[in-house]
């Protein structure tokens, strides 16, 4: 029965409708479909082919990957305590080598004209004859990243299967202080480097490299930082495949017991989506470091001896003066510069009003619904800018539109 009506109403929405407006209660026509249960416009609306669906997918929100987050290696970290089995890898013909320096890794742009589009860039990948010189040096850092995942080995064909066989290639990640322009000569691509902004560049990689280089960049990050034994101040040797240092110093009491510092550091961030308690206006705060007209979510590292919550309460009533009753944890997000862990959270604010702390936040706002929505989905035409799709706070921006937070 509903064939005709649907098409009609498909045609309606390619042309003329906006799905975007809301109501004086800020809701959007498919807050309202979905509300009172008519499910099939509100799958209409929520599956046009301007990817509507990726806007408002309702209640059945799929849980959302993050940047940074995939993990495009088994990491494997059994074999980490495998020397034998490591060397053997490291000078396999197959075994899959990225090249970093000074923590940068080495990458080719697509696009000549400098495009900012994301997958525009690549990770050059080397072999061992083209790197082995390299790890022979005392200051060339190696880790072991993994293994590379295999794609869906019940459907492959029976040819397929015999080349599986054989055990997918290994992936390690190299940091070097060689000559960063001699390093570049080593490629058989055109057009490649190393970035010099890690914060912009790196988002311009696709998924999968994305998530090679939050693990490889935080742990030889964390190798450039502490080389020396933080209990002693004495020397310390690298272990399982760049997974641990250890100290020289027989006496120190580092090597009596488990201690964290012989192990990759991670710093866990709140970053929140303070929501205002009408329910229809969001806190957002901007650094003065910022682009022009950007706005963001509050951020900042969790406390020794704090939960996340209370992370969330106090770095925004520090950050904006606002107080914040109840904490909802959304989603998180590795993010290699040079290791933070962001907890992503939406939070109710119990007071509105904003005192900035000058030396952290230039202005803090709170912003309507559609103003907000303006600024997602119509660019040009929206009174403020929010961060790229890769970061975290974009993530939550777009979670809190996409929920029926009203009904
Ligand atoms: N992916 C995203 O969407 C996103 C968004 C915002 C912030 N971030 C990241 O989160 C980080 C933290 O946010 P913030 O700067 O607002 O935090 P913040 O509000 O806690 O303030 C930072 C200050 O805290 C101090 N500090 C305390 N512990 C620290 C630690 N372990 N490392 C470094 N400084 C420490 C320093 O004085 C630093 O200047 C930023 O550095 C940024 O990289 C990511
Ligand atoms: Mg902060
Ligand atoms: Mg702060
Ligand atoms: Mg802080
Ligand atoms: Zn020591």
């Amino acid at each position: 029965m509903f064939t005709s009506e649907s098409n009609l109403f498909l045609v309606f929405l390619s042309f003329s409708c906006d799905k975007f407006s809301v109501n004086s209660s800020s809701q959007t026509a498919y807050d309202i479909a979905k509300f009172w249960g008519h499910r099939h416009i509100a799958g209409l609306l929520g599956r046009a082919a301007d990817g509507c669906e990726r806007i408002l997918p309702g209640a059945d929100l799929h849980p959302h990957e993050n940047y940074f987050s995939r993990e495009t290696l088994d990491r494997q970290s059994g074999k980490r305590t495998d020397k034998v089995w490591l060397e053997a890898k490291q000078s396999d013909s197959e075994t899959v080598y990225l090249l970093f320096s000074n923590l940068s890794p080495m990458v080719r742009t697509q696009q000549e004209d400098g495009s900012e589009a994301q997958g525009d860039m690549k990770l050059c990948r080397f072999r061992y004859e083209e790197v082995k010189d390299l790890l022979l040096k005392p200051s060339t850092v190696t880790i072991f990243l993994g293994i590379e995942k295999t794609k869906n080995p019940s459907s492959s064909s029976s040819s397929e299967k015999t080349e599986s066989l054989s055990e997918p290639p290994v992936w390690f990640a190299i940091n070097t202080d060689e000559d960063a322009a001699a390093l570049l000569e080593r490629c058989r691509e055109k057009n490649c480097s190393f970035p010099r902004s890690p914060n912009r560049d790196l988002l311009k990689l696709s998924e999968e490299e994305a998530g090679v280089v939050a693990q490889a960049r935080s742990v030889l990050a964390w190798h450039s930082r502490y080389s020396f034994c933080p209990t002693c101040g004495g020397a310390t040797k690298m272990e399982e495949g760049g997974y641990k240092r250890s100290c020289l110093n027989s006496e120190c009491r580092s090597l009596q017991g488990v201690h964290n510092t012989c192990y990759p550091r991670v710093d866990p961030v709140v970053i929140m989506l303070v929501i205002h308690p009408d329910g229809n206006q969001c806190l957002l705060g901007r650094k003065k470091v910022f682009p022009v007209g950007m706005f963001s979510c509050l951020a900042g590292f969790v406390e020794p001896g704090e939960t996340l919550e209370e992370a969330v309460r106090r770095e925004t009533e520090e950050e904006s003066g606002v107080k914040v009753g109840p904490v909802q944890y959304v989603s998180c997000q590795p993010w290699p510069m040079p290791s933070n862990l962001m907890i992503g959270c939406l939070a109710v604010a119990v007071s509105t009003d904003i005192k900035v702390d000058e030396n952290e936040i230039e202005e803090a706002r709170w912003f309507p619904r559609q103003q907000v929505i303006d600024s997602l989905f119509r660019g040009d035409r929206s009174v403020f800018v929010i961060p790229p799709r890769q970061t975290i706070a974009h993530q939550l921006i777009r979670h809190w539109i996409c929920m029926n937070s009203n009904l």
